[in-house]
């Protein structure tokens, strides 16, 4: 589903690799946790699976596809199987739940009773039946994380990327998005989170995979987040 072979990314002359030789097969419906300090190569490696950022050398394959030499006019044909989620929720604050959900379906030119019927149903499957008026500011910090989620997960995508979706929430809060991410990953979605939550990591006990320095120092199923333990 991901694949990435002697993968690496320099951002500039003189700099240090932001990732050095990585290879790495995720398959489809693994729920993988990317972890490792601050500035070890996690988002760089989401970005090079959307094609946001281009692999110095090495290939990197997504849905079989070889997304180096992909011509830019398909990016978004990769792009549509692929549903992100931010630490932040980057909601549009202007428009209702319902909306913001929806656009995500109107902007690949859904029609329109496809849209009135998956909207429902994904913002019910995200717990947030009933508050489909609401705009961002009027719902707690998890609550806008799960709209996040149904405006990733509305399309179907066959891949979540998620990068610290739980970083702005507390503990309680994270371990119920982090039940959602499990169901959904148990509807055959593969799940690719960057996280610094320990505790979640250590709860969920799923596949670990420990960037250092823009290599990777530990792939260990049911993982925990620290090495050595
Ligand atoms: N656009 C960029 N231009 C130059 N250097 C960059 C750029 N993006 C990232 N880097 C560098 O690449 C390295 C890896 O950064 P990256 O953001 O992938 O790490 P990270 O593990 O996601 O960190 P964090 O946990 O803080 O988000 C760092 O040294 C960073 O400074």
């Amino acid at each position: 589903m991901i694949t990435f072979e002697h993968v690496s990314k320099v951002y500039g002359q003189g700099h240090r690799p932001a990732l050095a030789e990585v290879t790495l097969q995720i398959d489809k419906g693994d729920f993988v946790f990317l972890v490792g300090p601050s500035g070890s190569g996690k988002s760089t490696f989401l970005r090079l699976v959307l094609k946001e950022e281009k692999a110095s050398s090495g290939a990197v394959q997504v849905n079989g596809r070889d997304v180096g030499r992909m011509r830019s006019w398909k990016v978004p044909q990769l792009r549509r199987q692929i549903g992100v989620v931010f630490q932040d929720f980057r909601l549009l604050a202007d428009k209702s739940v319902y909306e913001n959900v929806a656009f995500a379906l109107q902007v690949l030119g859904k029609p329109r009773h496809v849209i009135a019927q998956t909207v429902p149903e994904t913002l019910g499957l995200v717990g947030l039946g009933g508050k489909e008026k609401r705009r961002p500011h009027e719902l707690s910090g998890g609550e806008q994380q799960r709209v996040a989620i149904a405006r990733a997960f509305v399309n179907r995508p066959a891949i979540l990327l998620a990068d610290e979706p739980t970083g702005n929430l507390d503990p309680e809060t994270s371990v119920g998005i982090m039940k959602l991410l499990d169901r959904i990953n148990r509807t055959g979605t593969t799940i690719l989170m960057a996280t610094h939550d320990d505790d979640i990591v250590d709860q969920m006990r799923k596949r670990v995979v420990e960037l250092r320095d823009g290599r990777v120092v530990r792939d260990e199923d049911r993982g925990v987040y620290g090495s050595g333990r």
